[in-house]
């Protein structure tokens, strides 16, 4: 298990490296597999890896499918839709190709949708490159700290997607750690202090109360100011 921390001089310069970071990953699973999953985090932090990712040529975009880690049960067009960000960023020139896995469904509420997803993720797992992101609470995908659906969605039977209603604004859909813990490459994008500090923190709570902590295995923090 090793945490390697990787501090960059700008936000630029971590946007450019990450991104190729990822697209040789990909490329190198390509090479012995059919097919590969990119698994990514919305939120306002990764649009300017998604940017650089997307136009990425030596990647053969039509082998790879994408989704989410957890998405918000708004419509696609809604501002705050994770899906929303990833057809402006991420699923446009080169990697137009790619499949994706659309985490909204239109369902009234994410529990009803939550089975019928977990069936489609499945066939994608194990990740193959997992980039995750982190909020100052310490949260990560929709595990948010201290409720009980972070409880269930942690343990190691829970199911691959779980519907989250205790936190504010809409509802949220989340992949949970039996399907995001086992990725074969995972990264972690933070920029700024505090978020910083947020990873420190988590690293001396419990994954309950902490639950990037329960991602902090084999992984790679890309750090900018
Ligand atoms: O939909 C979401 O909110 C994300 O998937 C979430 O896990 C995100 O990565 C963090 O909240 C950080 O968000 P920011 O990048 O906006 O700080």
């Amino acid at each position: 298990m090793t945490l390697e921390f990787v501090e960059y001089p700008d936000r630029e310069m971590l946007a450019l490296s990450l991104a190729g970071k990822i697209a040789s990953q990909l490329s190198q699973h390509l090479r012995g597999n059919e097919t590969a999953s990119l698994c990514v985090p919305g939120g306002t932090t990764p649009a300017p890896v998604f940017d650089t990712l997307s136009g990425t040529e030596q990647l053969d975009w039509s082998r790879v499918t994408v989704f989410l880690n957890d998405e918000r049960w708004v419509d696609g067009e809604h501002p705050r839709s994770n899906s929303r960000l990833l057809r402006r960023h991420l699923l446009t020139g080169n990697a137009a190709a790619a499949a994706y896995v659309d985490l909204y469904t239109g369902a009234a509420r994410p529990e009803d949708a939550a089975a019928a997803l977990a069936e489609a993720v499945a066939p994608h797992l194990p990740i193959t490159v997992l980039l995750l992101g982190v909020g100052n609470d310490m949260h990560t995908a929709s595990l948010f700290p201290g409720t009980a659906e972070t409880g269930l969605a942690l343990a190691p039977d829970a199911p691959l997607v779980m519907a989250v209603n205790s936190v504010a604004d809409e509802p949220r859909i989340t992949l949970t750690a039996p399907a995001l813990q086992r990725a074969i490459n995972t990264h972690l994008m933070i920029t700024g202090p505090d978020k910083r500090a947020a990873l420190e923190r988590a690293q001396t709570l419990d994954a309950r109360d902490a639950p990037i902590r329960a991602f902090l295995g084999d992984i790679t923090v890309h750090w900018a100011e």
